[in-house]
């Protein structure tokens, strides 16, 4: 499995666009009839995708891990982000429409994922970070997340924030998980900015239709960078750093933590009017 290293905000600043590329962004997570994962050193979360179209896909255990089995000191989160499939956790079948969401705890040995149709095959996003104790796997549908609408049209950021795995939703160690869907015609996601120097955290864009791009921002709020993002692209975001992207268009994306709490409102958001 590929590792993605930590970088220092000092060194961050020097770095060009293909160095932010080569640091920050995942590209091919996505991968037909594959699981594939990258091991980051923020939090040791680990961010991957199951593809299955002809074929039931199994999460093999890695060299990386040094475990009998993936989830033998880790729990994981899954958001199917395309057509309606299965996972099959030790035997058990829990059937995943997209934008619904999974959480497998710690100790589980099997873990396998199937699409309903491979015209219409599902894309399982997977984000995993270390565990200290077994959660119960935990199914909760688009239709059951809590949902907050934020921002307006007149500021094009209109969103619905849907929280999956998080204090007040499906209990877990370390992961805070949830998705975040643009209005129509709505392009900011996350402004005001913010950090939470607490937590790492992932965005993983999809919905991105062909042909447009999201510009995700990064870096500390007085020294920013951008990242051009397609679809199915994942960008890994430092504790010190903010994470915030506007679309060539409407998009979805689905954001995931892990660190030091569970509280999602544990943010220090920054005024747009000191960003630079
Ligand atoms: O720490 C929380 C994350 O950055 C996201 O949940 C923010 C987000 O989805 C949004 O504002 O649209
Ligand atoms: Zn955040």
């Amino acid at each position: 499995m590929k590792s993605i290293h930590s970088v220092h905000p000092d060194d961050f600043k020097t770095y060009q666009t293909a160095t932010i590329r080569e640091r920050f962004l995942l590209d091919g997570v996505v991968k037909p009839d594959q699981v594939n994962c990258v091991y980051t050193h923020y939090d040791r979360m680990i961010v991957g995708a199951a593809n299955p179209v002809d074929r039931q896909l199994e999460l093999e255990n890695y060299p990386n891990l040094k475990a009998d089995y993936f989830l033998q000191r880790r729990e994981i989160g899954i958001i199917n982000v395309a057509g309606s499939g299965q996972v099959i956790v030790d035997g058990e079948v829990y059937p995943l429409n997209k934008l619904d969401c999974l959480y497998i705890g710690k100790g589980v040995k099997s873990i396998k994922f199937s699409s309903d149709d491979a015209n219409d095959a599902a894309v399982f996003y997977l984000l995993s970070c270390p565990a200290h104790t077994a959660y119960p796997t935990t199914l909760l549908t688009h239709a059951q997340a809590i949902k907050v609408n934020a921002g307006d049209a007149s500021t094009a950021n209109r969103r619905t924030i849907n929280k999956y795995i998080h204090t007040e939703g499906i209990q877990s160690c370390q992961l805070v998980m949830g998705l975040t869907v643009l209005a129509g015609g709505s392009v900011w996601n996350t402004m005001p900015a913010h950090v939470h120097d607490r937590r790492m955290e992932a965005y993983f864009y999809f919905d991105v239709p062909d042909g447009q791009r999201v510009f995700h921002y990064m870096g500390e709020g007085n020294e920013t960078r951008h990242i051009v993002v397609a679809n199915h692209e994942a960008v890994v975001s430092p504790p010190w750093s903010i994470h915030s992207g506007s679309g060539t268009a409407s998009y979805s994306f689905i954001w995931g933590m892990a660190g030091e709490n569970l509280d999602y409102t544990d943010m220090d958001i920054l005024n747009i009017t000191d960003l630079k």
